[in-house]
């Protein structure tokens, strides 16, 4: 444990999950090739970015589940290698239904990456460094979506589609063979965790995962602190800034590179918060959604076009909410025995992801909706305009209202459980504030 073989595993980890995000979010930089390449409706292409997504998240339980029965290095192993046969596919894609193929592929690897990586940290590190770990490690990765928007599009557009994807494929290549060499599920020499040794086992271990109130605690946390960055970076941001603000394409896209750096800067320091105060990992989680609330409501009530620093600003706060749903996967740690620990994150991933995909949907049916109202008034059609977006978007605080109801009642009932079985009280904040005021002032 904590050795520097560890250091090793987690390097290479980490180098595995940014390739991952490298092939999750290659084809954002290819949508103008792809319609050259296969012509098509806008609709029938953006099926390529959505159906990966939707393959991603209806796999993150079964993933789960397969950690827990194979051990997560199979899993990084058999992620890898398919994402490389569906970048391949789609660099040799003849038609728009091979490339879909490829994608499908992508999304099925890239879903087997991120909790096994998640699973590894805790099988080789022990103590306070694990929740910083996963922080760098979610964080680190996230560069691979820099390594899309820059040098890959570069090679798209110097050389084109099948070098761009043979490009990626390759990155992918470099990852599978250094997971061979360098993964091992856990230290020479330490007592592997029982694995169940039956499907019937490993579903009963996922009930018993689910059921327990810390595995929800983390699914909401997940889900309300995810999903407004990943609607932005994924789907709805980049028209928002280039129809709605009227930004240059190349500004809008380096925009988006801000929900990056973000997380960089923002992660270590959530890693170091959830170690030192584990007991208010909570309370750092509502108060990101309160700062992703706040910045929100600041953009959408600016009265006309907001300046590009307050734009800036929301950015950076939507990328504090991606480490901050790191902080679900260290509750599903906590709760949870190791031997279940795979079937509890891949349960707390898909919280992120179902918001999003809620999010992304409403947020396109009432661009649609209001286009509809200005045409059937008289109006000329324009889908991307700034009020409507400042309508579509305010569909989130719903989305993530109810996330945070089901939050506030996952707390309770894991306090409750934590008063029952241990004995630890967890008061409110502001009550355990103002008893170290009290204390602060009397010393
Ligand atoms: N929220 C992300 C991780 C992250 C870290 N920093 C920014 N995002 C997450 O849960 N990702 C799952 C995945 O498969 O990428």
């Amino acid at each position: 444990m904590n050795s520097r073989r560890s250091w090793l595993i987690f390097s290479i980890g980490s180098f595995a999950y940014l390739s991952a995000i490298l092939q999750r979010t290659s084809m954002g930089i290819a949508g103008v090739a792809a319609t050259e390449r296969f012509g098509g409706s806008a609709a029938v292409l953006s099926s390529l970015a959505v159906v990966q997504l939707i393959v991603y998240a209806a796999m993150q339980i079964p993933v789960g589940v397969l950690i827990d029965r194979f051990g997560p290095r199979v899993l990084i192993l058999t992620g890898t290698s398919l994402m490389v046969l569906g970048q391949l596919s789609l660099a040799f894609a003849p038609s728009i239904s091979v490339a879909v193929i490829g994608r499908i592929l992508v999304g099925a690897g890239d879903a087997m990456l991120f909790i096994s990586v998640i699973r590894l940290i805790s099988s080789w590190f022990s103590g306070r460094i694990v929740p910083q770990l996963s922080q760098w490690m979610g964080n680190i990765g996230q560069l691979g979506q820099v390594v899309s928007a820059i040098p890959l599009a570069w090679i798209l557009g110097m050389w084109g589609w099948t070098p761009a994807f043979l490009s990626a494929a390759s990155v992918a290549v470099i990852a599978l063979i250094a997971v061979i060499i360098v993964i091992r599920d856990r230290p020479a020499h330490s007592e592997d965790h029982p694995r169940p040794a039956t499907w019937a086992a490993a579903i009963a271990q996922l009930r018993h995962s689910f059921k327990r109130p810390g595995t929800q605690l983390g699914f909401w946390s997940h889900y309300v602190t995810q999903s407004s960055g990943t609607v932005f970076s994924l789907l709805w941001g980049f028209p928002f800034m280039v129809y709605g603000l009227g930004y240059e394409p190349h500004l809008a896209a380096a925009m988006l590179t801000i929900l990056v750096g973000a997380g960089l800067i923002f992660g270590p320091i959530l890693g170091l918060l959830s170690a030192r105060y584990p007991l208010r990992r909570s309370n750092i989680v509502l108060g990101i959604v309160a700062a992703i609330g706040t910045a929100w409501a600041v953009v959408l009530l600016w009265p006309g076009t907001p300046p590009i620093g307050v734009i800036a600003l929301l950015l950076v706060v939507l990328g504090i909410g991606g480490p901050g749903s790191l902080i679900g996967f260290d509750f599903a740690r906590t709760f949870n025995p190791q031997r279940s620990l795979g079937a509890a994150n891949g349960v707390v991933n898909v919280g992120g992801f179902t918001a999003s995909f809620v999010s992304m949907y409403l947020i396109g049916v009432f661009l649609d909706l209001q286009n509809g109202w200005r045409i059937s008034a008289g109006g000329r059609s324009d889908l991307y305009e700034l009020g409507s977006f400042r309508t579509a978007f305010a569909v989130q605080y719903l989305v993530i209202g109810v996330g945070v109801v089901f939050l506030l009642r996952a707390r309770r009932r894991t306090r409750r459980g934590m008063s029952r079985d241990e004995g630890i009280e967890v008061a409110p904040i502001w009550v355990a504030l103002s008893r170290k005021w009290r204390r602060h002032k009397s010393n």
